[in-house]
Formats: C-alpha cells, structure tokens, sequence
C-alpha cells in the first residue's frame, strides 16, 4: 500500500515544522509549504526521511498562483490525502489602534488563503472521493479576546466555512477536523502584527510558557488519524472553551479582565 501523502501548510517554523517531522517519522510523505525556501529546505533535511519530502514554497495571499501549486503538489507524488492547513499570521492590537488593512491582512492571509487552497484542491478530492481537511484555528477561533480582534475573527470564519464543507462533502467521504491550540511555544506572538502594519517582535508570555510545538505535533497527528472532528489543544486555557458553553455571562465578565499581553 502506498504511504499517505500530507500537505503542510507554514511547514517552515512552529508547529507546521514540528508537524513535518512528526508525520514524516510517522511514514507519512510530506509536501512543505510557506514563503522562505531555505527554511522548508531546513525542515526537510531535519525530517525522518527527507527523500519522502517536497518542498513548494507558497504565499498564502498569491491566490493566482494555487491552481498551478495544486497542479506541482499532485505531481510529486500522484495525490495528496491530507492537507494541513496550518501557515498564518497574528495579531496583538486594540481595536481602536488597528488600521483596516491590519483587518485586511488577517482575513486576507489566515481566511481566504485557506480558502482558495482549499477550492484548488477540492476536485482532486472530490475525484478520488477521499480527503481530508484538517485546520489549524485557535481557541480564540471559539471566543474573542482582546487585542486579537482580526485574529479571532479569521479563526472564527474558518470554523463557519470548514463546518460548511464537512456537511456538504460528507457523502464523498472528505473530512474535516478543526484544530484548536491555545499557548504554543512557537514565534506566532514575535510575527504578530500592531495595528499599523508593524511586526510586534516580541514573544508573549504566555506563549513563552506555553506547550511545545512537538507535543502539540503529537495531538495533532491524534486528531488527524483518528478525523476527529475539533480538538483543543493546550494547557488550562483550553477549559476556556467549556467555561463560555456553560457559562457564558461569566465568561464574557472574565474576559474583561483578561491580561493577555
Ligand atoms: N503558537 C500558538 O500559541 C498558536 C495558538 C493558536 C493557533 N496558532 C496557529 O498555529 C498556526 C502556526 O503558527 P505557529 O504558532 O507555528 O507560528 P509561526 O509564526 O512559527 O508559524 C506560522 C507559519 O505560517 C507561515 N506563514 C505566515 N504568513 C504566511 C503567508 N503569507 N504565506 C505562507 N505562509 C505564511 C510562516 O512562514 C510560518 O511557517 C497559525 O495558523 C497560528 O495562528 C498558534
């Protein structure tokens, strides 16, 4: 039988890199995906098998090219089974202080990025009847919480657009699993964006003390080969979920009080 093949978006750092490794030793093959090159050629030569590795570097806002990146990724190995859409970017702003092309930005590469991969992708899906979608949101994908105004609201639209495809593509056997980090210890809070376009450059806190990428790679590999359906990942911050379901006005008093940055 031949090895699965898993499409990883923001395969370069992070927990898309810890992902690569974690299904390349896995006997995965893997194609790596994000903008800088020498870093997806990095990760390739740190993964189990390199050779069962490609790399095609991609930009989440040049849509225009992801008919033709669809077309490359096939032809390294004949098919994908999994895309990971797991490549984006942060945000920590006020609302206030945050342009709309900070607004823009966020939707542009965290939403409609994912989404235009996903429409290239989807008849090589839907021709071989299987397939599975699994993306990568956050918590605040299921709340909001200050300063991540545009940030929260990408995640949120990726749930209402996934959850859409999952009921509509049901019966050709795709699937979808929603996945849900709180306070991974990558650079997302170093990349994030001010609310004038500018990279923060600093490292949360709370990301700082926050989970591995590797063992937040091992989840992720649990949830995708089992197609669960959502998983949160993370520390305490992930009962959040749970505290909002059941008891939604005191969550929305905690969050006033949230120091989140
Ligand atoms: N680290 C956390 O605490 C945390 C929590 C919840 C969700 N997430 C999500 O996890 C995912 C991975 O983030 P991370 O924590 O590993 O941070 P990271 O900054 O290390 O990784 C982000 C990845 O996305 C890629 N990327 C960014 N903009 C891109 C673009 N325009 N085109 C192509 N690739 C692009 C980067 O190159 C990088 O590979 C993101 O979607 C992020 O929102 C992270």
């Amino acid at each position: 039988m031949s090895k699965s093949v898993i499409w990883i978006t923001g395969a370069s750092s992070g927990i898309g890199e810890a992902a690569a490794k974690k299904f390349s030793k896995e006997g995965y093959r893997v194609i790596l995906s994000a903008r800088k090159e020498n870093e997806l050629s990095r990760v390739q030569g740190e993964c189990a098998s390199p050779e069962d590795c490609r790399i095609l570097p991609l930009d989440l806002v040049a849509i225009d090219t992801f008919e033709e990146k669809v077309k490359t990724a096939l032809g390294f190995f004949g098919q994908v089974d999994v895309m990971l859409h797991n490549g984006g970017i942060s945000q920590r702003s006020l609302i206030k202080e945050t342009s709309l092309e900070v607004d823009r930005k966020l939707m542009e590469v965290n939403f409609f990025g994912t989404v235009a991969l996903t429409k290239a992708l989807l008849p090589h899906f839907l021709k071989k009847k299987s397939g599975q979608f699994a993306v990568v949101t956050s918590l605040v994908g299921k709340f909001g919480t200050p300063f991540r105004s545009s940030y929260s609201a990408s995640k949120h639209a990726l749930h209402g657009f996934f959850e859409t495809l999952r009921a509509e593509h049901f019966k050709e056997n795709i699937a979808v699993t929603m996945i849900c980090p709180g306070f991974i210890r990558t650079q997302v809070s170093v990349n994030a964006l001010t609310g004038d376009g500018s990279v923060l450059g600093e490292m949360d806190q709370a990301q700082a003390h926050g989970m591995s990428p590797e063992r937040c790679a091992e989840d992720i590999y649990d949830a995708i080969t089992r197609k669960k359906l959502e998983v949160y990942i993370g520390g305490k911050e992930k009962y959040y979920v749970l505290v909002k379901r059941l008891f939604p006005d005191l969550f929305a008093k905690l969050l006033t009080k949230a120091k989140v940055r």
